[in-house]
């Protein structure tokens, strides 16, 4: 089905809300310090404020800022919620707000995070396996641990806090359970754990890794293969992971400009000429991000677009954004093509994510098609960029669940569409066109080995030429973007032009 112009249904152009468009995780919320501790006068006094219910005399006040952290890892754990998406739902419905929407966020991002970590520790301090105990108890469990082994909250405090809370929610024959596994959990710190429950780093790394960064076994090995072998640097990936990110916003060339991003609060970036950095606040609340000339988008997803931009060509009027939705690099994309008077087609299979694209862009034709039955003539292209569906293990810092989500036997199929795909976007370029094909995921059965598959049909450009401003992007021929290097999502490019 064809989506022009004027038939958005309702994501008028000019009117983004700055999300969705290539920073999708938990970007725009409020960041809490680590560790954040419960602040004085906390959530009684905000509960008093909201006009919600006062606490019966003699009860210890409802713990809110715990009570939504525990509904929000039940949530993700009984209906696969995504987590960044319900927080703020939460938070708003039960008016929580301040420090103690800071600690329920913290709290529970961190303990969703953490928890390949903790249910080792909870195993060493337990009579059955974590598998074996009552998800809704585990859960509370977890969160407790969490706050006893990673953040500043007094030990009592912790403890006696998810004792009270296993007490309500779950029930008081599972609090002695709690009881027992928490005080065992708090006469060591994580290190002294760690010395414990994971394996030693020289006779097993990656089980060591596994346990100490709290990340699925399968997606370690992945990408100690993706930072070429290194232990101590996929540590430093790993840690990287476990850290929420910066808010990144770009400056739509000739719609906005980083001084306005600035001149709001932001911080100049370091690599994108278009970036800055949002320490605080509400990016939706900058006027130029209200009007989408400005959005939230990863530094790294504005540079692979810009990169394919900067390619020399001796004829330049048609970009093709095959895999286009929600549309931050078609954002980007139509903005320099409108300076340039190019035009771009913005396509994605699904309708819903085609018109947010319509969102994004101003000049851009948006269509709903699938790549792979392509709705354009073959060679139409002179610039076409394929970012295609992937394991996003690149960006797991966005999403604390997604590392638990994401199934290695999805890799397959994706892999056998991202082929497809590529093949489709090499038939759309013409001769001599190129063709950017990007992953948000350094997977190397998602990278290298898809574009090795057609260099016979490319010459291979490399894509670091292209981003000079950009130091630590690899061996080449392709870029890769790391968080622990650039502080970026770990996206893949590579260049090819068409023989
Ligand atoms: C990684 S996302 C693209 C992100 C986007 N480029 C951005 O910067 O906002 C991949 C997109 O590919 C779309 N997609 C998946 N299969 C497709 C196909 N066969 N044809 C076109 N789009 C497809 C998905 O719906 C999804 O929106």
């Amino acid at each position: 089905m064809k989506q022009g112009r004027g038939q958005g249904g309702g994501a008028r152009r000019g009117q983004g809300s700055g999300q969705g468009s290539g920073q999708g995780g938990d970007s725009g919320q409020v960041r809490p310090g680590r560790g954040g501790r419960p602040g004085r006068g906390g959530q009684a006094a905000h509960a008093a404020k909201a006009g919600q219910p006062k606490q019966g005399r003699g009860r210890p006040p409802r713990d809110e800022a715990r009570n939504a952290a525990y509904d929000l890892m039940r949530a993700v754990d009984e209906r696969d919620a995504y987590a960044n998406l319900l927080m703020p739902t939460l938070l708003r419905q039960r008016r929580i707000t301040g420090r103690d929407a800071a600690l329920a966020t913290e709290l529970a991002y961190g303990t969703l995070r953490g928890l390949g970590t903790y249910d080792e520790v909870i195993a060493a301090c337990s009579d059955r396996p974590p598998e074996e105990v009552d998800p809704p108890l585990l859960d509370a469990v977890r969160l407790g641990v969490h706050q006893l082994l990673r953040t500043r909250i007094p030990p009592h405090a912790a403890v006696s806090a998810t004792i009270d809370l296993v007490r309500l929610r779950v029930g008081p024959g599972p609090s002695r359970y709690a009881n027992a596994v928490l005080r065992k959990v708090a006469g060591r710190t994580l290190e002294q754990w760690l010395e414990i429950v994971a394996p030693p780093r020289d006779q097993d790394p990656i089980g060591n890794l596994t346990v100490a960064y709290s990340h699925p076994r399968w997606i370690v090995t992945a990408l100690r293969d993706a930072v070429g072998g290194d232990v101590d640097e996929t540590a430093a990936l790993l840690e990287a992971d476990n850290e929420r990110p910066r808010v990144a916003l770009v400056a739509r060339p000739g719609r906005a400009t980083v001084e306005e991003l600035v001149a709001a609060g932001a911080e100049r970036a370091a690599y994108s000429p278009y970036a800055a950095y949002l320490p605080e606040g509400d990016p939706g609340a900058i006027p130029a991000v209200g009007e989408a000339r400005a959005a939230v988008q990863d530094e790294a997803s504005q540079l692979v677009a810009l990169a394919l931009t900067r390619v020399p060509l001796d004829q330049d009027s048609t970009w093709l954004d095959m895999c286009a939705g929600p549309g931050g690099k078609a954002g980007l994309l139509d903005a320099v093509a409108a300076q340039r008077g190019a035009r771009l087609l913005g396509a994605d299979v699904q309708y819903h994510r085609a018109r947010l694209v319509w969102g994004t862009t101003r000049e851009a034709k948006v269509i709903t098609a699938d790549g792979t039955r392509p709705a354009w003539r073959p060679g139409a292209f002179d610039r076409v960029m394929l970012d295609a569906p992937c394991t996003g293990l690149g960006a797991l810092r966005r999403r604390p669940e997604a590392r638990w989500r994401r199934d290695p036997r999805s890799i397959p199929e994706l892999t056998a569409l991202q082929r497809r795909l590529l093949g489709s976007a090499l038939d759309a370029v013409r001769p001599g066109g190129v063709v950017a094909y990007v992953t948000c995921s350094p997977h190397l059965a998602e990278t290298r080995a898809v574009v090795e598959d057609v260099r016979d049909r490319v010459e291979v450009l490399d894509a670091r030429a292209f981003l000079p401003e950009v130091p630590g992007l690899g061996d080449g021929p392709y870029a890769q973007f790391w968080p622990h290097r650039h502080g970026t999502d770990a996206m893949f490019l590579a260049l090819l032009r068409r023989s």
